[in-house]
């Protein structure tokens, strides 16, 4: 298969279909972006990259980066872990509270922003200097120094984040954290507004392809059981109330930011990672979700 081809007949396709969406503005700085941005970076399992558009431009990956603090905190939690995080789709909203009441204090999955930050919380228990620790593993598992985090969009989260203290409260009153809540919030927020290529993303996205083991990095990053399962995570949750949408049409699993990212897997295929700033209503990428399904429509299979 001649990815460079494929993901070049993508884009124009994409693109000729003139879609429109909103960027997301609840977060200002986030708002500043030109919308008008589209790329396309695929990665196969040799390292070998593939890029198109605006692939290696830098943009806010935002809830992505769920994916790479849940996998710092897996294998030091495992079981232990999973009594404090669920592991159901929502079917709500990314930032919503009232499901935590119904269900006293336990997020149903950990990239929801409630579960995200019992896992920040966790991270914040294991690690002195989290933020630090989170660029450097995500740096590592790019192969690459591209991790930035943009200070703006970090003051910007913090200063609209009435909804995400909102939840760390909740999750305090229900004994399900453990640090103090601005150190937490802090860290999510870095987390958030860390800033990566498409290129950059889909290389540090490459061991959920290979079965744990990273090519970059040069480790096994994760046991093949670990992997398997925080794709069948992406797979169930990645989207938010868009994941059974997204496993319909496009059959991979992936994980969307609001920042207009979204970074999917093939196993034992290859990694991708497409971005696009304009949100549809359930704040997934308009373009990078078609430019996913038309991909596994040319190419004939998915996971399934
Ligand atoms: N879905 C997202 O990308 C949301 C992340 C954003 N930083 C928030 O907490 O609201």
């Amino acid at each position: 298969m001649d990815y460079q081809q494929l993901i070049e007949e993508v884009y124009q396709e994409v693109q000729a279909e003139n879609l429109k969406g909103k960027v997301a503005d609840y977060i200002p700085e986030i708002g500043n972006v030109n919308p008008d941005q589209f790329g396309i970076a695929l990665v196969d399992l040799k390292g070998n990259v593939y890029g198109v558009g605006d692939h290696q431009v830098p943009f806010s990956i935002q809830s992505i980066s769920k994916v790479h603090t849940l996998t710092m905190v897996f294998n030091v939690f495992n079981s232990k872990l999973w009594s404090r995080v669920n592991v159901e789709p929502s079917g709500d909203p990314f930032n919503s509270i009232a499901q935590l009441e119904y269900e006293k204090g336990i997020p149903r999955n950990p990239f929801i922003n409630a579960g995200a930050l019992v896992i920040t919380d966790a991270l914040c228990s294991k690690f002195e200097n989290p933020i630090e620790r989170i660029s450097d593993f995500i740096n590592e598992l790019a192969g690459d120094t591209c991790v930035k985090i943009n200070p703006e969009v970090q003051a910007s989260e913090k200063n609209h984040g009435e909804r995400n203290t909102a939840l760390a409260y909740f999750l305090k009153s229900f004994k399900n954290f453990n640090n103090p809540i601005d150190e937490v919030l802090d860290v999510y927020f870095s987390h958030c507004a860390m800033e990566m290529s498409c290129v950059d993303l889909a290389k540090s996205f490459s061991f959920l392809a290979n079965d744990g083991y990273s090519i970059f990095a040069d480790r096994q990053i994760l046991t093949e059981s670990q992997s398997r399962r925080v794709n069948a995570l992406m797979l169930t949750c990645g989207f938010y109330d868009e994941a059974g949408e997204f496993a319909f049409k496009v059959g991979l699993p992936g994980k969307s930011g609001v920042g207009g990212g979204v970074a999917a897997v093939m196993p034992h295929k290859f990694s991708i990672a497409v971005w696009s700033p304009e949100l549809n209503e359930k704040g997934n990428s308009v373009k990078a979700i078609r430019a996913l399904e038309l991909l596994t429509d040319k190419l004939a299979f998915s996971l399934f």
